[in-house]
């Protein structure tokens, strides 16, 4: 017997669960969420620095990683995305951070009527309920996903911010509200010391009207088209084949890999690429799996002194005493999420317009391991650019759609780019040494004194960057007359019928900031979109 639903949304990830949620509050439909990965009732999703755990453990990702490529010095880069009930919210670094208001201005100027930051605003506040001090004008008072301030701080961090301001930078109470630019801590989704994932707040809730199924292990292979309409997809289960036919729409929102992965196995993509692994062609768009877009980010170490770092706290009896304190519901750094301070600032390649982001934590990384916290005292900076130029492209490598595709993200191609992360390496290093972060810096590590020039900071950038986690683009929005557009305004797939796109991978652009909370957006306004059909 065929199995009909309404809605099909294929993956829980933010922008899945906030769209599940909505359509289940404004209509009366059923909808099915069909999620590849597991249930998300796992510790270590709960405990903020579980993420050291989950992230590579494989059983929560998708353990991607990138073709070489030479401007990073032919090294392959991991890029693990989430793959369980909640997506990347459930395994991601818990910052909250929006972008800039000419990111979405410039969305619209680029075709997208309805995407300016006028029109979004309502859909990030409408979301979350920001604990904290704000501006109401721009936060929202009483969505799901609560925002909140970090409860534990480390004289390092303090430190450090007071460096910023000694160095010109504005402390800026909220990043969020009406301006950027500046430095201050990062607002997290973590809730009384837990990370509050997308799932919690949206599409568990949303289960109990009983118009929302949730599949788990369920993952989609193929939508099923009648001429150019979506009816239904196919998923696999436990080594079967299922089918699922929607009587509305089917809503990719598989993120910014597996979205324009399940549309090029499923015969929307550029021609060639299809033909040439033999899979018929229902409808050629070149710009399926283009446009791939992150935030390389490279990380410089330093060893610390006159203060306790992260990297002591988590050994011996001093985390026992913290694990005490999590589970007592004390501030603790287990509640933490892995960057603490933020500056948004500007370089010479855009005095008008913040272009970069710094991140600061009192806590180093082995080299080379996966959050392994170093033994000795220690404090790093990650440095990226937040709009690069460079772009990449993710693209199937077979028909099969459980091996992995082949993801190039071209980083550091684009010479602007090339010359603007090494101005915020620079920055990051001017920022650990001043006078009042004199009494905390023993040295710098990593990359240490022997790097000065522009081309040693490029030859550095090139041997350590790294995913900032932040893909998007690969389906992205723009008009029917660009060729590489995939999604209209309304997110619906050029050409096609009862096919829409939302998640990260329908932005144009990369906003300036992480990207959990336009991706959120796009599941919000997404849900308006289809609720008005
Ligand atoms: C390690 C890491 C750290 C990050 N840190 C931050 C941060 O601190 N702040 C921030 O703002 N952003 C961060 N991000 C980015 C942010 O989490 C993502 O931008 C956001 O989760 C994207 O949401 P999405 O809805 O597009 O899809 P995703 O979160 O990618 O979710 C997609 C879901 O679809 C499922 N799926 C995929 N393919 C299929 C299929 N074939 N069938 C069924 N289901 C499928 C996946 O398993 C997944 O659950 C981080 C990401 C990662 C990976």
């Amino acid at each position: 017997m065929n199995e009909y639903v309404d809605y099909i949304i294929v993956g829980s990830g933010p922008a899945g669960s906030v769209i599940a949620r909505r359509l289940s509050e404004q209509t009366s439909n059923s909808i099915c969420v069909l999620e590849a990965g597991q249930n998300d009732n796992n510790f270590f999703i709960r405990v903020p620095v579980g993420f050291v755990k989950t992230l590579y453990s494989g059983k929560f990702t998708w353990n991607y990683q990138t073709e070489p490529a030479q401007a990073t010095n032919n090294r392959i880069i991991a890029m693990p995305q989430g793959r369980v009930v909640g997506g990347s919210s459930s395994v991601n670094g818990l910052v909250y951070s929006r972008g800039q208001r000419e990111d979405f201005d410039d969305w619209e100027k680029l075709g997208n009527s309805g995407w300016g930051y006028a029109d979004v605003l309502s859909y990030f506040k409408r979301s979350e309920r920001r604990v904290g001090e704000c501006d109401p004008d721009f936060r929202g008072l009483t969505g799901e996903l609560p925002i909140t301030n970090p409860d534990w701080s480390s004289p390092l961090c303090e430190a450090f911010i007071r460096g910023c301001e000694e160095f010109g930078i504005p402390r800026n109470a909220d990043y969020n509200g009406a301006e950027q630019l500046g430095t201050g801590y990062f607002q997290r989704y973590i809730y009384q010391n837990k990370r509050v994932n997308c799932s919690d707040a949206f599409l568990r809730p949303a289960l109990k009207s009983g118009r929302v199924q949730l599949k788990t292990n369920a993952t989609v292979s193929e939508i099923l088209f009648e001429g150019r309409r979506a009816i239904g997809v196919k998923y696999l289960r436990n080594g079967q084949t299922h089918t699922l036919y929607a009587n509305r729409e089917v809503i990719l929102s598989a993120g910014a890999v597996n979205s324009p992965k399940i549309l090029q196995l499923s015969g929307v993509g550029p021609h060639e690429l299809l033909a040439g692994h033999g899979i018929e062609v229902k409808h050629a768009l070149a710009g399926v799996g283009a446009n791939f877009r992150d935030h390389y980010t490279v990380r410089s170490i330093s060893r610390a002194k006159s203060a306790l770092t992260l990297n002591e706290l988590s050994k011996g009896w001093r985390l026992g005493r913290e694990i005490v304190r999590w589970f007592a519901g004390k501030p603790s750094i287990l509640g933490l999420s892995p960057s603490m301070v933020h500056v948004f600032w500007k370089t010479r390649f855009s005095p008008q317009r913040g272009d970069v982001q710094i991140l600061f934590t009192p806590a180093s990384y082995k080299p080379g391991s996966n959050y392994v916290l170093d033994d000795m005292p220690g404090m790093s900076t990650g440095a990226r650019q937040q709009r690069p130029e460079s772009s990449g492209y993710v693209h199937i490598q077979s028909k099969d759609p459980l091996q992995a595709p082949l993801i190039q993200p071209n980083f550091l191609e684009h010479e602007l780019d090339q010359r603007t992360l090494v101005e915020a390496l620079k920055l990051a290093r001017q920022l650990m040494t001043t006078t009042a972060m004199a009494p905390y810096l023993v040295n710098e590590l990593q990359p240490g004194k022997d790097v000065h020039r522009d081309d040693e900071w490029l030859d550095y950038a090139r041997q350590k960057g790294t995913t900032g986690y932040h893909m998007v683009g690969t389906c992205k929005m723009g008009r029917q007359d660009d060729p590489m557009a995939v999604v209209d305004a309304q997110l619906r797939v050029h050409g096609m019928e009862n096919l829409r796109i939302a998640d990260a991978s329908i932005m144009p652009q990369v906003p300036s900031a992480n990207t959990l909370a336009a991706s959120l957006m796009i599941g919000e306004k997404a849900a308006d979109m289809i609720s008005a059909q």
